[in-house]
């Protein structure tokens, strides 16, 4: 018989939204990922940091099925991944690529509109419903007056935000960026940060590649980073943005003093 214990129980943790649980991920003969693990807190910003090569997009994309893990599995919610149908996935998470395709001839309002897609049932046609939301992706990202504009033909970081209004339309409780950064210039650098804390507080998990330490140091709750497809360290931003990691992963000799609008850790190289 047990005894009761006079121990409060510890509060149970949160169960993880998403999580890699033992994921073994490579390309054809090279095996990136080794039975890595990652749980994913509801309603959280997580930063993947770490050296080029180290990982980072293959675990992005185990995370969000598009590379099928060979050992271990993802889970939503406890659910694997790979049990899932694509639409069902597609309803709960978006991803922004490092790189996509651009659709011929397409407008940036078409393809903002694709993101409703998964929203829909197997064969009906967008609706007209679809079109206040595909609006106000637009509207957040900053690209109304881009709307009828041939993708194609737009600048790099006119092209970052329409896919990244793409993800926004998906309308998802999860969302992957992969260096959603990337092209912007530092304007609207800060305002997808601000979406992304907007997110958040509505109750939206992020999960997203970051080559900017300073960045992933401000505007998320945890920092992961990740050295030869291993984490190496992985906590509060003030707990893994330091010195002895800058040296350690990143090679740099550095210091970190408090960055005096946010009071995060904010890294000056030597
Ligand atoms: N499609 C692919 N086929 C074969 N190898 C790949 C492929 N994609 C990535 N790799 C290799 O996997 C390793 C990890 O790459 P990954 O893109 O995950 O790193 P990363 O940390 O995101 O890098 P970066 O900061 O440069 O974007 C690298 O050695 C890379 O060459």
């Amino acid at each position: 018989m047990s005894r009761p214990s006079r121990v409060a129980a510890p509060a149970p943790a949160a169960a993880p939204v998403l999580a890699a649980d033992g994921v073994t991920v490579g390309y054809r003969d090279r095996t990136i990922l080794e039975g890595l693990s990652l749980p994913v807190e509801a309603g959280t910003i997580t930063a993947l940091v770490g050296p080029n090569g180290s990982g980072k997009s293959t675990l992005l994309g185990a995370l969000a099925r598009v590379l099928r893990p060979r050992r271990g599995a993802v889970l939503l919610d406890g659910a694997s991944l790979a049990e899932l149908g694509s639409r069902q996935v597609a309803r709960r998470l978006a991803l922004l690529p490092q790189s996509a395709t651009v659709p011929a001839g397409a407008t940036a309002w078409e393809v903002v509109e694709q993101g409703r897609f998964p929203q829909r049932g197997a064969w009906s046609m967008l609706r007209r419903a679809d079109d206040p939301v595909v609006a106000q992706a637009l509207a957040v990202t900053g690209i109304e007056h881009l709307a009828h504009r041939r993708v194609a033909e737009l600048s790099g970081g006119e092209r970052q935000r329409v896919w990244i209004a793409m993800a926004v339309a998906q309308q998802t409780d999860l969302l992957l960026l992969d260096e959603p950064t990337t092209f912007l210039d530092v304007r609207h650098q800060l305002d997808l940060m601000r979406l992304v804390g907007t997110l958040r507080e509505r109750g939206v998990t992020i999960v997203m590649v970051l080559h900017d330490l300073n960045q992933a140091a401000r505007y998320a709750d945890r920092v992961v980073a990740l050295r030869d497809g291993a984490v190496v360290a992985d906590g509060a931003p003030a707990d893994v943005v330091t010195p002895a990691l800058l040296a350690d992963v990143f090679g740099i000799d550095a210091v970190v003093t408090p960055d005096p609008v946010s009071g995060r850790p904010h890294f000056h190289a030597r």
